[in-house]
């Protein structure tokens, strides 16, 4: 795995440079681009475009962005330099909205400038370094945890059916939907997955292939359509997915093509499991249909991005980006703080608690 995560890595910042450095997902598997990202508009067209996806990915983008474009601000009086903050981070907020990771961290970032007011400006910008590059590391080890959980509901040479792309390249190190997928690997539990194609952007093919590939895992890749082919040749023992936003009674939002999934998994009687860090769980959020989903541009579906266009020129094209399944199909949601079951609202209020219990002994101890 250790090649995986030093060759193919999703974001990290360049402090000397004051700039954050994403591989450039619309140019893979073909190619592997860096793109050094110093301004506002190359940070939020990089998250809008999907150069670099994939809900806790955008979260670390949108926090390194956020310091370094801060960063640069020649403000001195507290006031002067929030107000430019609040700029950004507004901006930055309407580059994609059904990821709750983006909004979470952005609000994380905004609480630390916040809590340092006192300090004078430069100080408070080496505070929102060190909160940056904290939630990466969370995130990163949350990603290990929630593979330990779910690779405990897995057994040896199970056939693990996934979508999109909640891999490495979506978030940090292990992922988290192929978390128990790549500590599988190292266990040697020899797990046969196959990769939905996943379109209209093709994160599947292009992405989820790409990595497990990458680390040698045996992957197979199907059309969309053909997941029900593989279910019901009994190939599938699992479904593992990522998520976007989770509402709090456990509706989920994810990749297009989702919930349908969870509906065939449901017929086929194969377990069907959303895997994400709890910092994509939205209190604000009682269910499902307060979700926002994203909604894109026609061409993604009329026109694919290696060939001419497919479909007739003035088709009339729907193209949500998400969709939502509801907490009744889902059989176990899994965070790096355990595994949670219907109903799920107890167990998340009951994490929130835990968290800001632990939050609040890791802030003493580390603000200066
Ligand atoms: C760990 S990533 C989880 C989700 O963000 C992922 O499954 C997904 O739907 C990504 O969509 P994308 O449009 O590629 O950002």
């Amino acid at each position: 795995m250790g090649q995986l995560f030093t060759d193919l890595q999703a974001v990290r910042l360049d402090v000397e440079a004051n700039a954050v450095i994403i591989l450039d997902q619309t140019s893979l598997p073909g190619e592997k681009v860096y793109l050094s990202l110093s301004t506002k508009e190359a940070v939020w067209d990089a998250i809008h475009r999907l150069k670099v996806r994939g809900a806790p990915a955008i979260g670390i983008t949108a926090a390194y962005g956020i310091y370094v474009c801060c960063k640069s601000l020649r403000a001195r009086k507290f006031d002067d330099f929030y107000k430019g903050f609040v700029e950004i981070r507004d901006y930055f907020e309407s580059s994609r909205p059904t990821a709750v990771n983006l909004s979470a961290a952005l609000e994380r970032m905004e609480r630390c400038v916040l809590r340092n007011r006192e300090l004078p400006v430069s100080r408070i910008k080496r505070q929102m370094l060190r909160e940056a590059l904290a939630i990466r590391d969370e995130d990163a080890a949350s990603c290990h945890r929630i593979g330990v959980y779910a690779l405990s509901l897995l057994r040896p040479g199970m056939g693990i059916l996934t979508h999109c792309n909640a891999g490495h390249l979506a978030v940090s190190e292990y992922g988290t939907a192929l978390a128990p997928v790549y500590l599988g690997q190292q266990q040697g539990y020899n797990f046969k997955v196959y990769a939905d194609e996943t379109r209209p952007l093709l994160q599947g093919a292009r992405l989820t292939a790409y990595e497990l590939r990458y680390a040698g895992v045996d992957i197979t890749l199907i059309c969309d359509n053909m997941a029900s082919v593989v279910m019901r040749k009994g190939w599938v023992q699992a479904v593992i997915v990522g998520c976007d936003r989770i509402a709090m009674n456990g509706d989920t939002a994810n990749k297009v093509g989702t919930s349908g999934l969870a509906i065939m998994a449901r017929h086929y009687g194969i377990p069907f499991y959303v895997l994400g860090p709890t910092s994509t769980i939205d209190r604000r959020c009682p269910d499902g249909n307060a979700i926002v989903i994203e909604e894109r541009g026609s061409e993604e579906v009329t026109d694919m991005w290696y060939a001419r266009r497919m479909a007739p020129d003035d088709v009339k094209v729907y193209n949500p980006a998400f969709d939502v399944t509801p907490a009744n199909l889902i059989t176990a949601i899994v965070t790096e703080r355990g595994i949670a079951r219907a109903p799920y609202n107890e167990t998340f209020e009951r994490w929130f608690g835990e968290e800001e219990k632990d939050s609040a002994e890791t802030g003493s101890k580390t603000e200066e």
